[in-house]
């Protein structure tokens, strides 16, 4: 908690000091109150006369207005400070998670982050505000009534001590016994938080599977768990508001008594004992309010501890020993520092012919191995591939095709070998660029709320319509865009979902290819489609890839991520994978020949060749060609 104030604090650092000053003044005048009222008794209503009573009113109305100004004022400054830090916080946390990698993200998971940047920072927020108001109040009333109290009578002070010393020691024991359950409810949120999020996020799917009660029971369970230590705290917590009024109740009897007994023999006046009443009863109540201020600092410091986690993770991707890359301004490609010679490149068209000697991608020995996971989801790939060529890459469900693209744009880092584009190590690319350069459809579709044009200029704010139709057409979603009353500012709801799966993949294969990149990654993202929309698709970025060429642009090279022989029979280069092993690299036709894993992939999916004939057996199929 002290962290966040010291990291956010500091714009309202006047409304952190101010606020509770104004709090003290107000406390004082609580404070002052019971001996104006014993006055009012004992000169007024004790002599029968209205001079004092109407002094003494004046007096309690004056400091009443006073107190209320600075009630007002502390409100605000608590107000301010606490929802300035709240919304601070908010940012950098968004700013910060933004800027993690997968790996760190994995590592906390979405709905923890939900969690954390909203009810975490919500327990942060009221604990600040109620800091600014309270903290100082009932501490400071209570040991100010408590020393008032002693002023008029040390004797009858004792039972003011001991009843004290009763409902503290209550207080204190109960709170030590509450606190874990305190913390472990916001862990027991997080779960509650994860299955709604995947309840709510796949409800199609659970009612395709008949799945509601499942999901209802899970809830529940969580739920149940959730409210046993709610009510487990209950539980312990519900003898203090009985225990604490049955004890300031006896204390009271008590001081009415020997109270009594002292007024009779003159030691003290009615007065007196009505004001020490008041103090009494003002510092046991203060107990209770400190207790709720203990549970309310106790659930910020859990969540104030989760925040800091997440804003002291260290982002595993980052920029650090990153250059910026010269990208030629025309084309878009990078400079001479990156040519496999380094000699300058003169001219465009020279800087085209040589480019094309410096490979687009190249993977050399890369592994990756998931945080925890006992094997490498990649192990040991090596490829190459060139500008305007197409890489194809097919295996089994959680062969690791996946993990493999996500290492070109760093979504991951490599545990080993390097992944460089254009001649140069991803790790050494800043990685704005190399995040304009590579473009990636990732496997799920994913659009935010907005418009089609607020979709797609993501890679390119300052995309014309004109780039934006030119995508569309090649991702083969401009015929239904176009449709569109409101064409490309049609409205996109949340996550996409006024558009079919395949009508979002190609929104996201259109958004990719906004700005041009240079390598296009494609993961899977074509598998919605129909199979003469996908073969329409991969025509339309051939064609795409000549234009380009013919232009004198360099053509982007392609790496298409799929399961079906029909989405990478046409690559330049098939990459075959199975248990994160590349098993088979080479065209169609020459692994339909020498790669047992690619024939059965083929046969799978009725796909013919003639250049296998029935029960052929490939004994070199492990054999790899590496480009
Ligand atoms: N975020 C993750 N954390 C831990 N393990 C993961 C993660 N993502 C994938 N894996 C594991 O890594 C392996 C490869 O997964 P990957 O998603 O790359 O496979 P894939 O070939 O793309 O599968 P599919 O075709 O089903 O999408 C799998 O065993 C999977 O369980």
């Amino acid at each position: 908690m002290f962290k966040l104030l010291k990291r956010f604090g500091g714009s309202y650092r006047a409304n952190l000091v101010l606020g509770p000053l104004c709090k003290l003044i107000e406390v004082v005048f609580d404070l002052f109150t019971p001996i104006i009222v014993a006055y009012m008794i004992d000169a007024g209503v004790g002599t029968r006369s209205v001079q004092p009573v109407l002094a003494g009113g004046g007096i309690l109305l004056a400091m009443a207005a006073v107190a209320i100004l600075f009630a007002l004022a502390c409100q605000k400054m608590a107000s301010r400070a606490s929802q300035g830090m709240g919304t601070s916080i908010r940012h950098s946390l968004y700013e910060h998670i933004n800027a993690l990698s997968h790996a760190d993200l994995d590592r906390f998971g979405t709905p923890s982050l939900t969690t954390r940047i909203t009810n975490d920072v919500n327990q942060v927020q009221l604990a600040i505000a109620l800091g600014i108001r309270q903290l100082m109040r009932w501490p400071f009333l209570a040991v100010g009534s408590l020393v008032a109290a002693l002023a008029i009578d040390v004797r009858l002070g004792l039972i003011f001590v001991v009843s004290m010393a009763v409902v503290g020691g209550l207080f204190w024991f109960v709170m030590k016994a509450c606190i874990p359950y305190y913390r472990s409810m916001q862990a027991k949120l997080d779960r509650i938080a994860l299955i709604v999020r995947e309840g709510l996020s796949g409800v199609r799917v659970v009612r395709a599977f008949v799945r509601e009660g499942h999901e209802r029971r899970r809830l529940a369970d969580a739920a149940q768990d959730q409210a046993a230590t709610a009510i487990a705290v209950g539980r312990l917590s519900s003898v203090l508001n009985p225990v604490t009024f049955l004890v300031m109740y006896l204390a009271v009897c008590a001081i009415l008594w020997a109270g009594g007994i002292q007024v009779n023999i003159g030691e003290l006046t009615q007065g007196q004992v009505v004001a020490f009443v008041s103090y009494m009863t003002q510092a046991l109540l203060s107990i209770v309010y400190v207790a709720n201020l203990v549970v309310v600092f106790t659930k910020a410091s859990a969540s104030a501890a989760r925040v800091n986690e997440v804003l002291a993770c260290q982002p595993s991707v980052t920029d650090e020993g990153a250059e910026p890359v010269e990208l030629w301004s025309s084309a878009g490609l990078p400079g001479a520092a990156e040519r496999a010679d380094g000699a300058g490149l003169p001219d465009a068209a020279e800087q085209a012919g040589a480019s094309k000697r410096v490979p687009t991608l190249a993977l050399r020995n890369v592994s990756f191995a998931y945080p925890g996971a006992a094997a490498d989801a990649v192990h040991d790939a090596t490829l190459t591939l060139m500008s305007g060529q197409t890489l194809g890459v097919i295996g089994g469900t959680g062969s690791g095709k996946s993990t493999l693209v996500s290492l070109i744009p760093r979504l991951y880092d490599a545990t080993a070998g390097t992944v460089e584009v254009f001649g140069r190590d991803v790790r050494r690319w800043p990685l704005k660029q190399l995040r304009h350069v590579v473009g990636m459809v990732p496997q799920q579709a994913t659009l935010v709320s907005g418009t089609i044009r607020s979709n797609l200029i993501w890679r390119d704010a300052g995309a014309t319509d004109d780039d934006l139709w030119r995508a569309l057409e090649l991702a083969q979603a401009a015929e239904f865009v176009r449709a569109l009353a409101d064409g490309l500012n049609a409205p996109v709801e949340a996550g996409g979902k006024n558009f079919s799966g395949g009508q979002r993949q190609r929104l996201t294969i259109a958004r990719a290819l906004v700005g041009a990149p240079k390598l296009l990654i494609l993961d899977d993202s074509a598998s919605a489609l129909d199979y003469k929309t996908d073969a329409a698709l991969r025509v339309a970025l051939a064609s795409y890839g000549r234009d380009a060429a013919a232009s004198g642009e360099l053509p982007p090279a392609v790496v298409v991520v799929s399961q079906r022989v029909a989405s990478v029979r046409a690559a330049d280069l098939i990459c075959v994978m199975r248990r994160g092993n590349v098993v088979g690299l080479g065209t169609h036709d020459e692994l339909v020949r020498a790669c047992a894993i690619y024939q059965e992939i083929c046969a799978s999916q009725g796909v013919e060749d003639e250049t296998v004939s029935p029960g052929t057996t490939v004994s070199r199929h492990e054999e790899v060609r590496h480009g």
